[in-house]
């Protein structure tokens, strides 16, 4: 509540009506990827400065952020950052190469590789940055959209970690559930509790949605997914809940959080 009290009241809450499933003039209405190369001013930011650069200062995450916003008009602002922080936080080495995309230089290869990871606990330390980016964003928005925080669901980001990039199989990473199933509970239990420390403190920040991407599902037939992907899921939302409570004005809490986990992504206002 303290939080919230510190920022600008909101002028336009469509998309906060329709996540507490209140009525609204017209459907909310946001972009995925609204940030992003299809606009010359994001590609003007771009061509100075490396993608985390972006990410890590709150000034630029901010003003391309708010870009999309300028041009339409958007019922939501999503953070500009991206889900592979965490692996960042961990202490994993990210590059985006430009044509490529994500890739890390030292994947995991095996589960000898989880001692190269620090404590869960404090890999939220080092993303002060999200959480300035946001704060910033959120007082610049003036209450004209809802703003939006995210992550990646503990299966996608594991999947990132082993396979070191973009893949169509995901062999890698699949391989581990079969010949590494402790393991790769233990390596999805570390990046469980790094994302509700880093999601808990988005919503102190001033996020007022959260999207927790589960985008490598698809790699998980039913029996894997409810093994691997959806008891993480499930513990993200109920901690999170109970711990962004304390952030957030009570009517905008458990009531109105999503209580069931798609396959392709989890939001919770
Ligand atoms: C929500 C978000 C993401 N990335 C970015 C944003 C914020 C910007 C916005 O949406 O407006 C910036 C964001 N992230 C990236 C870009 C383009 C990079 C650039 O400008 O150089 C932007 C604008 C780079 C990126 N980052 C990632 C990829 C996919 C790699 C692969 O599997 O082959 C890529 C290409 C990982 C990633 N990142 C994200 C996901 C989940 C959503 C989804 O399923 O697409 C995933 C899987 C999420």
């Amino acid at each position: 509540m303290a939080q919230e009290s510190g920022f600008p009241a909101m002028v336009n809450d469509r998309l906060l009506r329709a996540a507490r499933g209140e009525e609204v003039d017209q459907v909310p209405v946001w972009v995925m990827r609204q940030a992003g190369r299809y606009l010359p001013e994001f590609r003007e930011v771009r061509a100075k400065h490396d993608f985390f650069t972006m990410c890590q200062t709150p000034s630029l995450s901010c003003q391309v952020t708010l870009q999309p916003l300028n041009r339409f008009p958007l019922d939501a602002a999503i953070i500009f950052s991206d889900i592979l922080v965490i692996p960042q936080a961990l202490g994993m080495e990210v590059e985006m190469r430009p044509g490529e995309g994500p890739v890390f230089p030292s994947p995991l290869h095996g589960p000898e590789d989880l001692s190269r990871l620090a404590p869960p606990g404090d890999a939220c330390t080092k993303l002060q940055y999200v959480f300035d980016a946001l704060t910033l964003t959120r007082k610049e928005l003036k209450g004209k959209a809802t703003l939006i925080g995210f992550s990646g669901a503990p299966w996608t980001i594991m999947a990132y970690m082993i396979e070191g990039k973009g893949s169509k199989t995901m062999s890698n990473a699949k391989g581990w559930l079969y010949k590494h199933a402790e393991a790769s509970h233990r390596l999805l239990k570390i990046i469980t509790e790094a994302t509700i420390h880093y999601l808990v403190g988005q919503v102190k920040a001033g996020a007022q949605v959260l999207q927790v991407f589960e985008s490598h599902a698809e790699h998980l037939g039913p029996q894997l997914f409810r093994d691997f992907a959806l008891p993480y899921l499930k513990q993200i939302c109920d901690q999170v809940k109970e711990q962004g409570e304390a952030a957030w004005p009570p009517r905008h809490s458990n009531d109105v959080l999503a209580d069931s986990v798609s396959q392709r992504g989890v939001t919770m206002p």
